[in-house]
């Protein structure tokens, strides 16, 4: 079959360098890359962490090619923004950051998140889902979209040819799996706007010692959102492109909302309000981006810097 022929010409391609596909710069955006390049890209990512060798996870055997293509098929390209490119730029902003903080199961664990964490995304928020009263709403109540997410995540390490943690002891097959949970169910805003007050505190007291597996489990959740928010680091050109992506998403959701439900979308859902969008930016990069991304890298970074830069351009269309 045509998805046979994919796993086996990814099987066989030479994949190239993580220089060559620029994959360790902040700046990454996978607007450019072809569909076959954004799963090799994956593969280079795992190899260059060396979840191959040190997880041997059978990599000419089909198992890790299987895998990555199962789950970019898992996303929907029909929707604007929460598509494969974002969860291939999300695990791409965990590769660059993944600092030497974390052990090789953690590692592990970071990479197969990002990449699974939006897992049939269908553009619409938890609280569209909850309102309409959607199957996933009754399945699995708060967080339904990020339950699902993780769901699926399981559904397909669990499926034959695609086992990439087959080749764990049960003890780190259990311990990776709980911390894949954990970092899917951490990218759910919701979540993170709660636990960000607790890793706040914690950063500001002068030396933390991230060895209480609680703290690194904080830790992982903060880079998840991290990641998972990278866009609002990224030049301005590609910022803009991003932009537009997100509100064809947003405002289509808007428009179910009056229309099924009559009820007034949220200003951010809201196309009535499109003349307000630098503000809002303003407003969500200071309420939910920039905090983060300063804790994390309070010397100048480049995903800080980014953030920054960004903030100053939205505002100049206000001025
Ligand atoms: C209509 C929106 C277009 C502009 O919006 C954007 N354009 C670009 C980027 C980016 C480059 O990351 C990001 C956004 C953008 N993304 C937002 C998100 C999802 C992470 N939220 C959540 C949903 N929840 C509300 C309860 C908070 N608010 C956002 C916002 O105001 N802007
Ligand atoms: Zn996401």
């Amino acid at each position: 079959t045509a998805a046979e022929q994919e796993i086996q010409s990814l099987q066989e391609a030479t994949i190239p360098s993580a220089e060559s596909l620029y994959i360790l710069d902040f700046n990454f955006s996978d607007c450019g890359l072809a569909e076959d390049l954004t799963s090799q890209a994956t593969i280079r990512m795992f190899l260059d962490l060396k979840l191959v060798q040190d997880f041997n996870i059978d990599y000419k055997v089909t198992d890790l090619c299987q895998w990555v293509l199962t789950v970019r098929r898992g996303y929907r390209n029909s929707v604007p923004y929460h598509n494969w490119n974002h969860a291939l730029s999300t695990a791409q902003s965990m590769f660059a950051m993944l600092m030497t903080i974390f052990s090789r199961l953690e590692i592990l664990a970071l990479m197969i998140a990002t990449l699974s964490h939006d897992i049939d995304h269908r553009g619409v928020s938890n609280s569209y889902i909850e309102r309409s009263q959607q199957p996933l709403a009754q399945l699995y109540g708060h967080s339904s979209l990020e339950n699902h997410h993780y769901n699926l995540c399981l559904f397909i390490l669990n499926n034959t040819g695609s086992q990439i943690l087959s080749g764990l002891s049960t003890e780190d097959h259990k311990s990776v799996l709980h911390m894949i949970k954990r970092a899917i169910l951490a990218t759910d805003l919701a979540v993170y706007m709660e636990r960000r007050k607790e890793f706040f505190s914690l950063c500001k007291k002068t030396r933390v010692s991230w060895k209480s597996e609680k703290q690194r489990d904080l830790l992982r959740s903060m880079l998840m959102t991290a990641s998972d928010l990278s866009a609002i680091t990224k030049p301005w050109p590609e910022q803009q492109r991003i932009a537009s992506l997100v509100a064809t998403e947003f405002f289509a959701q808007g428009d179910k909302e009056r229309e099924e439900f009559k009820i007034k979308p949220i200003d951010i859902m809201d196309r009535k309000n499109s003349t307000r969008l630098p503000y809002m930016q303003v407003e969500y990069i200071n309420d939910i981006c920039y905090p983060l991304y300063k804790v994390l890298f309070d010397t100048c970074s480049p995903l800080l810097n980014g953030c920054k830069k960004n903030r100053d351009n939205w505002l100049n269309l206000l001025l």
